[in-house]
């Protein structure tokens, strides 16, 4: 079965088409800047050279259109037909308490997906945007949603619920949901299997640090504990996100600069994290660039980022009562050797012990940077939510036939 995976975001849509009888990438792909005035559509077809178009795309279905156009092209196809296409699958990143596992896209799921966008402003619209999309071109394959949260469910009360009202969560779901659930899935997964050791005997603390990041503490396999909450803005400090502060710090900020509800949300989720601190710029690499050159905002920035994903570890290192695993993924995690050394070099207490040169490997394989003598597991784990998107599009449509 061929299935086609898609992550769109609001003004972005990714995508990965998948043969699954191997689970080989047949193609894959971005759309950029769309709804602006020139879009980028960057197309990799397997084997194939690159290709990038830039077009006006102003919204999702026709960006859906282009990337099928691709698929089907003489020249950078990979498909006769678009009819070769059996199912898609779409990655949702808020599920609340109604999806605990992935789901056949019917008018209900779609009419609860919507219910959530308040909780994921910058995540669900985009994501009904993209499902509508992929059903105006291609109405007669089965889509299926993954959702981001659904792998947290299994947290219990006593870490899920914030210590406010109780009646806030039974008239609002206002809880811990906790984001990124895909990845952390799939890195503990594969963890396990690198170590060749059962799942259900290892402590472990999964480190997602891309544009956005989490952590999430897991035990017997089950996720544990998770940073995200809420939304996708508690936790860590962020790309353009703030993670942790005093939620004083809001209504104190809206009273004194007389902000809105929607433009306090903007400066913490857009405005604020690695970007607000620099002053320059949201991207890692930006910031250790800037680090290395000794200069001051960036080396601050980094500094808080490093600070603040440590102290996290410990945390879920005492919420755990010990770790014998850390993974690193996404983005910051896999690529960037300095910030997984800062913050192993002050992991010791825990017996971390990286070794530098293992470190500085890159690879995009599943690897680790500990050394033997290292009581804790240290590994770089590169993610595939894809993967795991087209792997449960695939059994819920055969369970559906
Ligand atoms: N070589 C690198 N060194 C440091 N950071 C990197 C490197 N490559 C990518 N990144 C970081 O990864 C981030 C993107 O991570 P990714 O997981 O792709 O994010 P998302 O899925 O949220 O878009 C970039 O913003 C950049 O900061
Ligand atoms: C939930 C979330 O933060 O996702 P992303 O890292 O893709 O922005
Ligand atoms: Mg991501």
């Amino acid at each position: 079965m061929k299935v086609l995976v898609i992550n769109a975001g609001s003004s972005s849509l990714k995508y990965q088409l998948y043969d699954m009888n191997d689970e080989s990438v047949l193609a894959k792909g971005l759309v950029e800047r769309i709804g602006m005035d020139s879009s980028i559509l960057t197309h990799k077809p397997t084997g194939k050279e690159e290709v990038t178009e830039v077009s006006e795309i102003l919204e999702h279905t026709t960006a859906i259109r282009k990337v099928l156009d691709k698929l089907v092209d003489k020249e950078h196809g990979v498909l006769n037909s678009v009819d070769e296409i059996q199912a898609v699958g779409h990655r949702v990143v808020h599920g609340g308490e109604a999806f605990k596992s992935s789901a056949l896209v019917t008018p209900e799921a779609k009419a609860e997906i919507r219910r959530l966008f308040d909780l994921a402003p910058l995540h669900n619209p985009p994501a009904i945007s993209g499902i509508t999309a992929a059903e105006k071109n291609m109405p007669n394959v089965p889509q299926v949603v993954v959702f981001d949260t659904a792998f947290h469910q299994t947290m219990d009360e006593k870490v899920f619920l914030y210590p406010i009202p109780k009646v806030l969560y039974k008239k609002h779901h206002v809880r811990r949901y906790g984001m990124h659930g895909t990845s952390h899935y799939y890195v503990s997964r594969v963890a396990a299997e690198y170590l060749n050791r059962p799942l259900e005997d290892l402590k472990m603390i999964t480190c997602h640090i891309g544009n956005g990041g989490s952590l999430t503490a897991i035990k017997d396999g089950k996720s544990f504990d998770t940073s995200m909450g809420l939304t996708p803005l508690e936790g860590l400090m962020m790309g353009t996100r703030s993670g942790d502060l005093d939620p004083a710090v809001v209504t104190f900020v809206m009273n004194k600069e007389e902000l809105t509800i929607s433009e306090v949300n903007s400066m913490l989720n857009k405005h604020s994290g690695l970007l607000a601190i620099s002053g320059s710029s949201s991207d890692m690499r930006d910031i250790t660039d800037g680090l290395e050159a000794g200069e001051p905002n960036a080396t601050l920035a980094f500094e808080m980022y490093e600070y603040r994903l440590r102290k996290y570890i410990g945390s879920y290192a005492a919420a755990l009562n010990g770790v014998d695993v850390i993974v690193f993924t996404a983005g910051v995690g896999e690529n960037s050797a300095v910030v997984r050394e800062k913050v192993c070099e002050n992991l010791t207490y825990l017996g971390v012990e990286i070794d530098p040169e293992l470190n500085k490997i890159r690879s995009g394989e599943p690897r680790r940077i500990s050394s033997p003598n290292s009581k804790v597991e240290v590994l770089v784990i590169p993610t595939n939510e894809e993967l795991v998107i087209a792997r449960d599009t695939l059994r819920i449509v055969e369970e559906s036939k």
